[in-house]
Protein backbone atom coordinates (compact mmCIF):
# COMPACT_ATOMS: atom_id res chain seq x y z
CA UNK A 1 0.00 0.00 0.00
CA UNK A 2 1.80 3.33 -1.13
CA UNK A 3 2.87 5.31 2.18
CA UNK A 4 0.77 8.04 1.49
CA UNK A 5 -2.36 6.05 1.24
CA UNK A 6 -1.72 4.59 4.62
CA UNK A 7 -4.38 3.81 7.54
CA UNK A 8 -2.31 5.76 10.64
CA UNK A 9 -4.96 5.23 12.92
CA UNK A 10 -7.37 2.47 13.93
CA UNK A 11 -9.32 0.29 16.70
CA UNK A 12 -8.44 -2.56 17.79
CA UNK A 13 -10.54 -4.53 20.09
CA UNK A 14 -9.67 -7.16 22.23
CA UNK A 15 -11.88 -9.99 23.74
CA UNK A 16 -10.30 -12.00 26.73
CA UNK A 17 -10.66 -13.02 30.25
CA UNK A 18 -9.35 -11.17 33.17
CA UNK A 19 -6.32 -13.20 33.80
CA UNK A 20 -5.30 -13.21 29.67
CA UNK A 21 -5.65 -9.49 29.61
CA UNK A 22 -3.00 -9.06 32.54
CA UNK A 23 -0.34 -10.72 29.85
CA UNK A 24 -1.37 -9.26 27.03
CA UNK A 25 -2.90 -5.82 27.29
CA UNK A 26 -0.92 -4.12 29.62
CA UNK A 27 -0.89 -0.18 30.62
CA UNK A 28 2.21 -0.01 28.52
CA UNK A 29 0.99 -1.27 25.70
CA UNK A 30 -2.41 0.68 25.40
CA UNK A 31 -0.11 3.84 26.31
CA UNK A 32 2.23 2.95 23.33
CA UNK A 33 0.26 1.86 20.48
CA UNK A 34 -2.21 5.14 21.23
CA UNK A 35 0.65 7.24 20.39
CA UNK A 36 0.73 5.61 17.05
CA UNK A 37 -2.66 5.93 16.59
CA UNK A 38 -3.89 2.39 17.38
CA UNK A 39 -6.89 2.65 19.97
CA UNK A 40 -6.76 -0.94 22.10
CA UNK A 41 -10.60 -1.01 23.36
CA UNK A 42 -11.41 -4.29 25.74
CA UNK A 43 -14.67 -5.71 24.42
CA UNK A 44 -16.56 -7.46 27.43
CA UNK A 45 -17.61 -10.88 26.89
CA UNK A 46 -20.43 -11.05 29.44
CA UNK A 47 -22.05 -8.40 27.01
CA UNK A 48 -23.06 -8.98 23.25
CA UNK A 49 -20.43 -9.10 20.85
CA UNK A 50 -22.50 -7.69 18.41
CA UNK A 51 -23.36 -4.55 20.60
CA UNK A 52 -20.08 -3.34 20.92
CA UNK A 53 -17.32 -2.03 18.46
CA UNK A 54 -17.07 -2.07 15.57
CA UNK A 55 -13.56 -2.48 15.24
CA UNK A 56 -10.79 -2.44 12.48
CA UNK A 57 -9.46 -5.45 14.00
CA UNK A 58 -11.04 -8.12 16.86
CA UNK A 59 -8.30 -10.08 18.39
CA UNK A 60 -9.84 -12.73 21.12
CA UNK A 61 -8.81 -15.75 23.23
CA UNK A 62 -12.40 -17.00 24.53
CA UNK A 63 -12.70 -20.44 24.37
CA UNK A 64 -16.58 -21.55 24.05
CA UNK A 65 -19.70 -22.73 21.61
CA UNK A 66 -21.47 -19.23 22.70
CA UNK A 67 -18.63 -16.78 21.81
CA UNK A 68 -17.73 -18.53 18.16
CA UNK A 69 -21.56 -18.47 17.47
CA UNK A 70 -21.44 -14.22 18.34
CA UNK A 71 -17.72 -14.24 16.43
CA UNK A 72 -19.49 -15.63 13.50
CA UNK A 73 -23.06 -13.40 13.61
CA UNK A 74 -20.17 -10.23 14.08
CA UNK A 75 -18.22 -11.53 11.07
CA UNK A 76 -21.48 -11.39 8.94
CA UNK A 77 -22.75 -7.74 10.09
CA UNK A 78 -19.13 -6.08 9.56
CA UNK A 79 -17.37 -8.30 7.23
CA UNK A 80 -14.43 -5.96 6.98
CA UNK A 81 -13.42 -6.73 9.82
CA UNK A 82 -10.17 -8.75 10.40
CA UNK A 83 -10.88 -10.96 13.30
CA UNK A 84 -7.40 -12.45 15.00
CA UNK A 85 -7.56 -15.16 14.71
CA UNK A 86 -10.07 -17.91 13.10
CA UNK A 87 -11.20 -20.36 15.75
CA UNK A 88 -10.79 -22.99 13.31
CA UNK A 89 -6.95 -21.98 13.16
CA UNK A 90 -6.23 -22.30 16.80
CA UNK A 91 -8.14 -25.31 17.53
CA UNK A 92 -6.29 -27.90 16.30
CA UNK A 93 -3.87 -26.42 19.02
CA UNK A 94 -6.27 -27.52 21.79
CA UNK A 95 -5.26 -31.06 21.07
CA UNK A 96 -1.63 -31.91 21.60
CA UNK A 97 -1.24 -34.52 18.78
CA UNK A 98 -2.77 -32.05 15.95
CA UNK A 99 -1.32 -29.17 17.43
CA UNK A 100 2.54 -31.07 16.71
CA UNK A 101 0.73 -32.87 13.31
CA UNK A 102 1.24 -29.03 11.29
CA UNK A 103 5.12 -29.10 12.27
CA UNK A 104 5.32 -32.42 10.21
CA UNK A 105 3.82 -30.76 6.70
CA UNK A 106 5.67 -27.89 7.17
CA UNK A 107 6.11 -26.46 3.29
CA UNK A 108 7.84 -23.64 3.90
CA UNK A 109 11.02 -22.49 2.19
CA UNK A 110 13.36 -22.11 5.46
CA UNK A 111 16.59 -19.65 5.45
CA UNK A 112 19.87 -21.90 5.62
CA UNK A 113 22.25 -19.58 8.01
CA UNK A 114 25.09 -18.16 6.50
CA UNK A 115 27.49 -21.37 7.88
CA UNK A 116 25.30 -24.41 9.01
CA UNK A 117 22.54 -26.31 7.92
CA UNK A 118 19.41 -26.57 10.24
CA UNK A 119 17.12 -29.65 10.42
CA UNK A 120 14.15 -29.78 12.69
CA UNK A 121 11.07 -31.71 14.12
CA UNK A 122 8.84 -33.20 16.79
CA UNK A 123 9.77 -35.57 19.69
CA UNK A 124 8.36 -38.85 19.50
CA UNK A 125 5.51 -39.17 20.99
CA UNK A 126 2.48 -42.10 21.23
CA UNK A 127 -0.52 -42.85 22.83
CA UNK A 128 -0.66 -43.89 26.49
CA UNK A 129 -1.24 -47.54 25.88
CA UNK A 130 1.56 -47.74 23.23
CA UNK A 131 4.05 -45.76 25.31
CA UNK A 132 5.74 -47.87 27.00
CA UNK A 133 6.33 -50.41 23.99
CA UNK A 134 7.59 -47.96 21.31
CA UNK A 135 9.18 -45.74 23.55
CA UNK A 136 12.61 -44.83 25.15
CA UNK A 137 12.40 -43.43 29.25
CA UNK A 138 12.33 -41.25 30.30
CA UNK A 139 9.06 -39.77 28.79
CA UNK A 140 6.96 -37.02 29.57
CA UNK A 141 3.01 -37.59 29.87
CA UNK A 142 0.85 -34.29 28.76
CA UNK A 143 -2.45 -33.60 29.07
CA UNK A 144 -3.99 -34.47 25.34
CA UNK A 145 -6.37 -31.42 26.03
CA UNK A 146 -3.97 -28.15 25.57
CA UNK A 147 -6.92 -25.45 26.91
CA UNK A 148 -5.59 -22.81 28.77
CA UNK A 149 -7.19 -24.65 31.91
CA UNK A 150 -4.15 -24.97 34.38
CA UNK A 151 -5.04 -28.73 34.06
CA UNK A 152 -3.88 -28.97 30.59
CA UNK A 153 -0.12 -27.81 32.18
CA UNK A 154 0.14 -30.49 34.52
CA UNK A 155 2.72 -32.78 33.09
CA UNK A 156 4.54 -35.78 34.17
CA UNK A 157 7.85 -36.89 33.89
CA UNK A 158 8.11 -40.55 34.04
CA UNK A 159 11.20 -42.62 34.63
CA UNK A 160 10.09 -46.16 33.77
CA UNK A 161 6.85 -48.20 32.91
CA UNK A 162 5.70 -48.63 36.80
CA UNK A 163 5.41 -44.54 36.40
CA UNK A 164 2.68 -44.70 33.29
CA UNK A 165 0.27 -46.81 35.92
CA UNK A 166 0.15 -42.96 37.75
CA UNK A 167 -0.76 -41.48 34.62
CA UNK A 168 -3.99 -39.84 33.98
CA UNK A 169 -5.41 -40.17 30.38
CA UNK A 170 -6.05 -39.03 28.07
CA UNK A 171 -2.60 -37.75 27.76
CA UNK A 172 0.21 -37.77 24.82
CA UNK A 173 3.18 -39.14 25.54
CA UNK A 174 6.59 -37.89 24.44
CA UNK A 175 10.20 -39.11 24.82
CA UNK A 176 11.98 -37.12 27.03
CA UNK A 177 15.07 -35.10 24.36
CA UNK A 178 17.71 -34.12 26.62
CA UNK A 179 18.38 -30.17 25.51
CA UNK A 180 20.72 -29.01 27.61
CA UNK A 181 18.32 -27.14 30.19
CA UNK A 182 17.42 -24.46 27.67
CA UNK A 183 14.21 -23.74 25.63
CA UNK A 184 14.04 -21.18 23.20
CA UNK A 185 9.96 -19.82 23.36
CA UNK A 186 9.54 -17.80 19.68
CA UNK A 187 7.38 -15.67 19.88
CA UNK A 188 4.97 -14.59 16.56
CA UNK A 189 2.98 -11.76 16.15
CA UNK A 190 2.56 -11.63 12.25
CA UNK A 191 5.37 -11.07 10.57
CA UNK A 192 7.44 -10.09 13.56
CA UNK A 193 9.25 -12.53 15.44
CA UNK A 194 11.22 -12.84 18.28
CA UNK A 195 12.89 -15.56 20.20
CA UNK A 196 13.82 -15.43 24.53
CA UNK A 197 15.40 -18.12 26.37
CA UNK A 198 13.58 -19.62 29.22
CA UNK A 199 15.09 -22.17 31.69
CA UNK A 200 13.63 -25.83 31.07
CA UNK A 201 14.34 -28.98 33.22
CA UNK A 202 17.97 -30.39 32.97
CA UNK A 203 19.00 -33.92 31.26
CA UNK A 204 18.15 -36.60 32.06
CA UNK A 205 21.15 -39.21 31.89
CA UNK A 206 19.32 -42.85 31.81
CA UNK A 207 20.28 -44.98 34.27
CA UNK A 208 20.40 -48.19 34.30
CA UNK A 209 18.80 -48.15 38.19
CA UNK A 210 15.42 -46.25 36.11
CA UNK A 211 14.15 -49.61 35.79
CA UNK A 212 13.94 -50.78 39.58
CA UNK A 213 12.97 -47.03 40.73
CA UNK A 214 10.16 -47.21 43.69
CA UNK A 215 6.92 -46.77 42.45
CA UNK A 216 6.37 -43.46 44.22
CA UNK A 217 10.17 -42.73 42.20
CA UNK A 218 8.84 -43.36 38.64
CA UNK A 219 6.82 -40.26 38.45
CA UNK A 220 7.12 -36.22 38.68
CA UNK A 221 4.77 -33.73 38.27
CA UNK A 222 6.10 -30.94 36.63
CA UNK A 223 4.46 -27.21 36.25
CA UNK A 224 5.23 -23.52 35.39
CA UNK A 225 8.56 -24.74 34.44
CA UNK A 226 9.72 -22.37 31.87
CA UNK A 227 9.05 -18.85 34.22
CA UNK A 228 10.88 -20.02 37.19
CA UNK A 229 14.70 -18.74 35.95
CA UNK A 230 16.93 -18.25 39.25
CA UNK A 231 19.83 -15.79 38.96
CA UNK A 232 22.50 -18.63 38.39
CA UNK A 233 19.82 -19.74 35.82
CA UNK A 234 20.49 -16.06 34.06
CA UNK A 235 23.84 -16.76 33.77
CA UNK A 236 23.89 -20.22 32.70
CA UNK A 237 20.82 -19.34 29.78
CA UNK A 238 23.50 -16.57 29.08
CA UNK A 239 26.22 -19.00 27.62
CA UNK A 240 23.19 -20.84 25.35
CA UNK A 241 23.56 -20.32 21.67
CA UNK A 242 20.87 -19.03 20.13
CA UNK A 243 19.96 -20.67 16.77
CA UNK A 244 20.22 -18.56 13.45
CA UNK A 245 18.19 -15.48 13.11
CA UNK A 246 17.15 -17.05 9.49
CA UNK A 247 16.30 -20.25 10.67
CA UNK A 248 13.78 -18.91 13.59
CA UNK A 249 12.34 -16.45 11.36
CA UNK A 250 11.94 -19.40 8.80
CA UNK A 251 10.03 -21.98 11.52
CA UNK A 252 7.97 -19.04 12.11
CA UNK A 253 6.94 -18.07 8.33
CA UNK A 254 6.60 -21.83 7.91
CA UNK A 255 3.86 -22.39 11.15
CA UNK A 256 2.23 -19.10 10.16
CA UNK A 257 1.13 -20.69 7.15
CA UNK A 258 0.64 -23.95 8.12
CA UNK A 259 -1.53 -23.39 11.35
CA UNK A 260 -3.03 -19.84 9.59
CA UNK A 261 -2.55 -18.21 12.76
CA UNK A 262 -1.42 -14.23 13.24
CA UNK A 263 -0.34 -14.51 16.87
CA UNK A 264 1.10 -17.53 18.66
CA UNK A 265 4.36 -19.11 20.16
CA UNK A 266 6.20 -21.82 19.75
CA UNK A 267 8.80 -23.70 22.15
CA UNK A 268 11.79 -25.27 20.59
CA UNK A 269 14.54 -27.44 22.29
CA UNK A 270 17.95 -28.19 20.45
CA UNK A 271 17.97 -31.48 20.59
CA UNK A 272 21.61 -32.80 22.50
CA UNK A 273 21.85 -36.10 20.84
CA UNK A 274 21.82 -34.56 17.08
CA UNK A 275 23.76 -31.47 15.10
CA UNK A 276 22.06 -28.58 14.98
CA UNK A 277 18.34 -30.29 15.33
CA UNK A 278 15.89 -28.29 16.84
CA UNK A 279 12.24 -30.48 18.07
CA UNK A 280 9.26 -28.26 18.61
CA UNK A 281 7.15 -29.36 21.80
CA UNK A 282 4.99 -26.94 21.79
CA UNK A 283 2.73 -24.04 20.18
CA UNK A 284 0.47 -21.73 22.07
CA UNK A 285 -1.95 -19.65 20.39
CA UNK A 286 -2.28 -15.66 21.75
CA UNK A 287 0.13 -16.10 24.55
CA UNK A 288 1.49 -14.00 27.17
CA UNK A 289 3.64 -11.75 25.01
CA UNK A 290 3.97 -9.02 28.22
CA UNK A 291 6.93 -11.23 29.20
CA UNK A 292 8.51 -10.40 25.47
CA UNK A 293 10.91 -7.47 26.03
CA UNK A 294 9.74 -4.89 23.79
CA UNK A 295 6.19 -6.26 23.30
CA UNK A 296 5.18 -2.98 22.65
CA UNK A 297 6.68 -2.00 19.66
CA UNK A 298 5.91 -5.71 18.18
CA UNK A 299 2.15 -5.60 18.81
CA UNK A 300 1.47 -2.36 17.58
CA UNK A 301 3.53 -3.11 14.34
CA UNK A 302 1.80 -5.96 13.83
CA UNK A 303 -1.55 -3.94 14.57
CA UNK A 304 -0.34 -1.33 12.02
CA UNK A 305 0.31 -3.72 9.08
CA UNK A 306 -3.29 -5.68 10.11
CA UNK A 307 -5.39 -2.04 9.62
CA UNK A 308 -3.39 -1.57 6.60
CA UNK A 309 -4.05 -5.28 5.43
CA UNK A 310 0.26 -5.34 5.00
CA UNK A 311 -0.28 -8.38 6.92
CA UNK A 312 -1.53 -10.49 4.07
CA UNK A 313 -3.63 -13.75 4.83
CA UNK A 314 -0.39 -16.06 5.37
CA UNK A 315 0.78 -17.72 2.64
CA UNK A 316 1.91 -14.10 1.24
CA UNK A 317 5.83 -13.69 1.18
CA UNK A 318 6.76 -10.18 3.51
CA UNK A 319 9.41 -8.09 4.63
CA UNK A 320 11.40 -10.23 7.33
CA UNK A 321 10.58 -13.80 5.81
CA UNK A 322 12.62 -14.79 2.82
CA UNK A 323 11.67 -17.51 0.66
CA UNK A 324 15.06 -18.15 -0.52
CA UNK A 325 15.28 -21.45 0.64
CA UNK A 326 13.72 -25.11 0.85
CA UNK A 327 12.64 -27.01 3.53
CA UNK A 328 13.40 -31.10 1.88
CA UNK A 329 12.89 -33.76 4.43
CA UNK A 330 13.08 -31.31 6.88
CA UNK A 331 16.49 -30.33 6.26
CA UNK A 332 17.45 -26.62 5.42
CA UNK A 333 19.18 -26.54 2.05
CA UNK A 334 19.66 -23.29 0.51
CA UNK A 335 17.60 -22.46 -2.90
CA UNK A 336 20.11 -20.93 -5.10
CA UNK A 337 17.47 -19.03 -7.24
CA UNK A 338 16.49 -21.18 -10.29
CA UNK A 339 14.44 -24.22 -10.47
CA UNK A 340 17.03 -26.39 -11.99
CA UNK A 341 19.17 -25.87 -8.15
CA UNK A 342 15.97 -26.28 -6.41
CA UNK A 343 15.84 -29.59 -8.32
CA UNK A 344 19.48 -30.80 -7.61
CA UNK A 345 18.42 -30.06 -3.64
CA UNK A 346 15.08 -31.85 -4.01
CA UNK A 347 17.06 -35.20 -5.44
CA UNK A 348 19.71 -34.21 -2.89
CA UNK A 349 17.26 -34.23 0.14
CA UNK A 350 15.99 -37.80 -1.07
CA UNK A 351 19.34 -39.31 -1.52
CA UNK A 352 19.79 -37.75 2.48
CA UNK A 353 16.99 -39.10 3.36
CA UNK A 354 18.10 -42.56 1.71
CA UNK A 355 21.49 -42.61 3.34
CA UNK A 356 20.07 -41.60 6.89
N1 LIG B 1 9.61 -33.77 24.77
C1 LIG B 1 10.23 -32.98 25.68
N2 LIG B 1 11.55 -33.17 25.97
C2 LIG B 1 12.17 -32.40 26.88
N3 LIG B 1 11.57 -31.42 27.59
C3 LIG B 1 10.26 -31.20 27.35
C4 LIG B 1 9.53 -31.94 26.38
N4 LIG B 1 8.24 -31.47 26.36
C5 LIG B 1 8.18 -30.49 27.28
N5 LIG B 1 9.37 -30.33 27.87
C6 LIG B 1 9.69 -29.35 28.95
O1 LIG B 1 8.44 -29.11 29.65
C7 LIG B 1 8.04 -27.73 29.48
C8 LIG B 1 6.54 -27.65 29.34
O2 LIG B 1 6.15 -28.43 28.19
P1 LIG B 1 5.05 -27.78 27.21
O3 LIG B 1 5.57 -26.46 26.74
O4 LIG B 1 4.71 -28.79 26.19
O5 LIG B 1 3.84 -27.60 28.23
P2 LIG B 1 2.72 -26.46 28.24
O6 LIG B 1 1.88 -26.69 29.41
O7 LIG B 1 2.06 -26.41 26.91
O8 LIG B 1 3.61 -25.15 28.46
P3 LIG B 1 3.24 -23.62 28.10
O9 LIG B 1 3.09 -22.92 29.39
O10 LIG B 1 4.44 -23.17 27.30
O11 LIG B 1 2.00 -23.65 27.25
C9 LIG B 1 8.77 -27.27 28.23
O12 LIG B 1 8.94 -25.86 28.26
C10 LIG B 1 10.12 -28.01 28.39
O13 LIG B 1 10.89 -27.35 29.37
O1 LIG C 1 5.78 -18.13 28.77
P1 LIG C 1 4.67 -18.21 27.76
O2 LIG C 1 4.27 -16.89 27.16
O3 LIG C 1 4.83 -19.29 26.73
O4 LIG C 1 3.47 -18.74 28.63
C1 LIG C 1 2.21 -18.80 28.02
C2 LIG C 1 1.92 -20.21 27.69
O5 LIG C 1 2.79 -20.63 26.65
C3 LIG C 1 0.51 -20.39 27.21
O6 LIG C 1 0.36 -19.73 25.97
C4 LIG C 1 -0.45 -19.80 28.21
O7 LIG C 1 -1.71 -19.74 27.60
P2 LIG C 1 -2.68 -20.97 27.79
O8 LIG C 1 -2.02 -22.09 27.06
O9 LIG C 1 -3.95 -20.47 27.18
O10 LIG C 1 -2.73 -21.17 29.28
C5 LIG C 1 -0.11 -18.40 28.54
O11 LIG C 1 -0.98 -18.07 29.59
P3 LIG C 1 -1.38 -16.54 29.83
O12 LIG C 1 -2.35 -16.61 30.92
O13 LIG C 1 -0.07 -15.88 30.21
O14 LIG C 1 -1.90 -16.05 28.51
C6 LIG C 1 1.28 -18.26 29.03
O15 LIG C 1 1.59 -16.88 29.16
MG1 LIG D 1 5.33 -24.61 26.29
MG1 LIG E 1 1.57 -24.86 25.73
Amino acid sequence: MPEKNRKLTGTVGYAMPPNKVKTVIQPSLVAYAKERGIHLIEVHIDQPLIEQGPFDCLMHKVYDDDWKAQLRDYESKYPAVVIIDSPSSFERLHNRVSMLEVVSHLPVFVQQSDTEDYSFGIPKQESLSTANEKLSFPVIAKPLLANGSHKSHELSLVFNSHGLKYVEPPVVVQEFVNHGGVLFKVYVAGDYVKCVKRRSLPDFQVCSGAAELEEHESIRLISEISSSATEDDETFMKEAEMPAMSFIYSMAKGLREATKLHLFNFDMIKDAKEYNKYVIIDINYLPGFAKVPGFEVMLTDFFLDVINHKCEDVGGDRVGFSSETAILDNRVVKKEGNCLTILYNHVAGLVFRLLN
